[in-house]
């Protein structure tokens, strides 16, 4: 999925930085500008009329920003103090496409580790949530794939990701469950194995609200 291929080093001193850029193939605009316009005429639409003149190539760039994460530094610090308690990102907010219908489901991402050798600059949980938001996704896949990429580049103890969200293709329509939050959540090394640091994840994450 990334340039991230390299682990990053879990031991050593100073500040390490691995540039992460989202390897997905890029959206082929002509032939999503010339979709949308057929799809404008499928609804029975006039694509001459003057608000829809520019409207496939405003569909076609909207696709292409939901779908392409933003490169960036995956920064971390030597763990000096030895500090060995839960690091906790509660209530990123999350965006992403669903898989089925390509409507947006949208919510919330809480992002917890126990770190080892290294602790990781705190907005990088974040840009590790839209790294594999911006993408057509499910909510299961999405909730591993973040916990997994931690795991394997920051080496940390522990590894928790709970993510609640509202899915658009069951709100707007179908079963219209308007208001209908789905939880899932995915869990790696002593958050997952050892009780009480499960507990505490579970009790910061969505407990305290
Ligand atoms: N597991 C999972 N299912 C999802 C996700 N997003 C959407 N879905 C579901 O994908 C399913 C697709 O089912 P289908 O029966 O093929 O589609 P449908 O006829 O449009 O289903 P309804 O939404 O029930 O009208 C639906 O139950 C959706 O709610 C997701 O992130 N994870
Ligand atoms: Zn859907």
């Amino acid at each position: 999925m990334t340039a991230a291929a390299a682990r990053l080093a879990p031991a050593g001193v100073g500040t390490h930085r691995l540039r992460i850029v989202g390897a997905r193939s890029e959206p082929d605009r002509p032939a999503l500008v010339a979709a949308v316009a057929d799809l404008l005429v499928a609804l029975g639409r006039d694509p001459t009329d003057a608000h829809l003149a520019e409207t496939p190539s405003r569909v076609a760039d909207a696709y292409a920003e939901l779908l392409t994460p933003r490169a960036f530094d995956l920064t971390t610090f030597p763990n000096d103090e030895g500090y060995d308690e839960l690091v906790m990102a509660r209530d990123i907010p999350i965006h992403s496409l669903c898989q089925h219908h390509l409507l947006p489901f949208h919510g919330v991402a809480h992002v917890g580790y126990l770190p080892g050798q290294r602790i990781l600059g705190l907005s990088k949980l974040a840009r590790v949530v839209e790294l594999f938001a911006r993408d057509l996704q499910v909510q299961e896949r999405l909730t591993q794939q973040i916990a997994n990429w931690l795991q394997d580049n920051l080496a940390p103890k522990g590894v928790g990701v709970v993510i609640e969200a509202e899915h658009l293709c069951m709100s707007l329509r179908g079963v219209r469950a308007a208001g209908a939050r789905t939880v899932t959540s995915a869990l790696h090394g002593a958050l997952r194995d050892d009780d009480r640091s499960r507990q505490e994840f579970f009790a910061l994450a969505v407990g305290a609200r």
